[in-house]
């Protein structure tokens, strides 16, 4: 393999290699802003061609593709973009826009020349291996790529591990499996080391599937890359089964998710409405976020108390989780609690002795706050003597994401994957593919790394949770208030989104036109 096929100026002649790479006025990785009439920003993501001067471009082979002439105005306008806001009001600014992803006119990269890589990374998720067959497919199929490596399990895999060669052959049905064929892990991500091994091994387009940890990973990595002056384009792809990465829509692999855990809000509703006083405790995952459980919540109508990290909740005394238990015993006879396994880790530390044990990736362990909640539900009754109950406890915890994707997650990896491919071949780099208002965009790494995606308890998705369990909020007048002066000002986001518009403008610097 050619090693230095991945240099900007060193694929048209090897003794550049060595020297540094010529840089031009844009070299530093400061956010590309555009800007336009009416309060039109565009974030744009950064090019091969910000630092890699007079790369030869190629037209896009998909224009002799029998499957894609037919298309009408198939490739994507180089001005196409695509709001973050839908909701507008008369006088608004027209906001943020991220740039359209898709196929362009003109690609950067010939197929012989590309050595695609792909990695996955941290927790698993349903959709993975559909992500990673459309990845290997897209190249194939689209651009007439044939090299596409298989970095073994996660980051560390880029230098400590073998490669395997990936080819629509040999991922032909992993879309049908759960997991991820490539293996993952946690932790191990060194930048030098796996920039080293990108430059070595001649890799131009690493595609980095994984979650918010996983995007930081690969931000550092297109710094390294850039700052080497290499002709690779870093693409990251949004994997959380958390939903917890903001900016998109939501994350591949959700939908499943809360289908699956329909399964076990079912059964743990099936066994508490079969005794007298029965009670189904269902854990769910959401480390920071509680979109699962609340979706899962949403989407059954047997739960009465749906507990998540964002919404405080206590349990003795007026308005506590106690008393509600009780009240909704007397009135039905059975109920099911549906909590997230980041939720109340507060109340569990003051009780359990708090270990603050991290994982590899530097994420602090959680104490098990099912296991705890259903104790401390069990010893309230057995000291209020007067209501005998039963609960029964359900942790399907690594069930909901060990599970292949179903046909709308599959859908939507398809989308996510092609997307992507799309936007290296096109000399796009540093940035997530990832849907927006129902649109495929390429969103610079700092939007997406900025800030994790969080249940808003003061928004409509929530009221609409509490009003369809009728449990309390654990919020008084003071509470709320105190919550809505804490937020950025917002009037156009997805419902249970938190707003993020303005926190990037801090940072953001203009760089066209001048002057701006
Ligand atoms: N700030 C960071 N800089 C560089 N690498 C990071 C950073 N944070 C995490 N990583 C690396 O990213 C990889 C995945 O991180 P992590 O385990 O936090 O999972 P994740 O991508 O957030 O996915 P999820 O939380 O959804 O399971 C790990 O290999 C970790 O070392
Ligand atoms: O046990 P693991 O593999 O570290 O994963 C658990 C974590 O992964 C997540 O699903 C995020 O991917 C969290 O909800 C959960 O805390
Ligand atoms: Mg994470």
């Amino acid at each position: 393999m050619d090693s230095l096929t991945n240099h900007c100026n060193g694929f048209f002649d090897p003794k550049l290699a060595s020297e540094a790479p010529i840089m031009n006025s844009t070299a530093t990785s400061d956010p590309k802003v555009v800007t336009g009439t009416a309060g039109y920003i565009l974030e744009d993501v950064p090019h091969l061609t910000d630092y890699c001067l007079n790369l030869p471009t190629y037209p896009n082979p998909l224009q002799d593709n029998p499957a894609y002439s037919v298309v009408k105005q198939y490739f994507v306008h180089v001005d196409d973009s695509v709001p973050q806001k839908v909701v507008v009001h008369k006088d608004g600014a027209r906001g943020v826009h991220f740039r359209r992803a898709g196929p362009r006119q003109k690609v950067y990269f010939e197929p012989d020349e590309v050595q695609a890589a792909i990695v996955t990374c941290g927790g698993l998720c349903p959709g993975l291996n559909t992500v990673i067959r459309e990845l290997v497919c897209g190249l194939h199929h689209m651009y007439g790529v044939k090299k596409v490596l298989g970095i073994i399990g996660g980051y560390r895999g880029f230098y400590a591990r073998n490669t395997i060669n990936l080819t629509p052959k040999s991922v032909n049905d992993i879309h049908k499996r759960g997991g991820t064929v490539l293996g993952t892990s946690r932790g191990g991500h060194d930048t030098k080391k796996i920039v080293d091994s990108i430059q070595d091994r001649g890799i131009n387009q690493v595609y980095i599937i994984g979650g918010d940890g996983t995007q930081r990973g690969a931000s550092a990595i297109f710094e390294e890359v850039r700052k080497r002056g290499l002709k690779v384009s870093v693409v990251g792809i949004p994997k959380t089964i958390d939903n917890d990465i903001p900016v998109i829509d939501k994350s591949f692999g959700f939908d499943t998710a809360v289908e699956e855990a329909q399964r076990a809000i079912n059964a743990a509703h099936v066994e508490a409405e079969s005794v007298e006083n029965g009670i189904g405790v269902v854990k769910l995952m959401g480390r920071y976020s509680g979109f699962i459980a609340m979706y899962a919540t949403l989407a059954s109508r047997d739960v009465d108390c749906c507990l998540i990290p964002e919404s405080p909740f206590y349990l003795e005394g007026p308005g506590g989780l106690f008393e509600y238990i009780e009240k909704r015993l007397k009135e039905n006879g059975h109920m099911v609690i549906v909590i997230a396994e980041g939720a109340g880790q507060e109340l569990v530390s003051e009780s359990v002795q708090s270990m603050s044990k991290q994982d590899a990736s530097g994420n602090k362990l959680l104490q098990d706050v099912g296991l705890w909640i259903s104790q401390k539900i069990k010893d309230h009754f057995a000291e209020l003597k007067t209501m005998p109950m039963t609960l029964k406890y359900i942790d399907p915890t690594y069930m909901i994401r060990a599970i292949p994707s179903n046909a709308s997650d599959n859908v939507y990896c398809t989308l996510l994957a092609q997307s992507a491919v799309h936007g290296a071949m096109a000399g796009y780099t540093g940035y997530t593919s990832g849907l927006v208002n129902g649109r495929q965009t390429y969103i610079p790494f700092y939007r997406i790394t900025e800030r994790q995606n969080h249940v808003v308890i003061t928004d409509r998705m929530w009221a609409r949770l509490l009003s369809s369990t009728n449990q309390p909020s654990f919020l008084s007048v003071k509470h709320v208030n105190e919550e809505k002066k804490g937020e950025e000002p917002s009037n156009q986001l997805p419902d249970g989104h938190c707003p993020d518009d303005i926190l990037v403008k801090k940072k953001i610097s203009c760089i066209h036109p001048p002057g701006c």
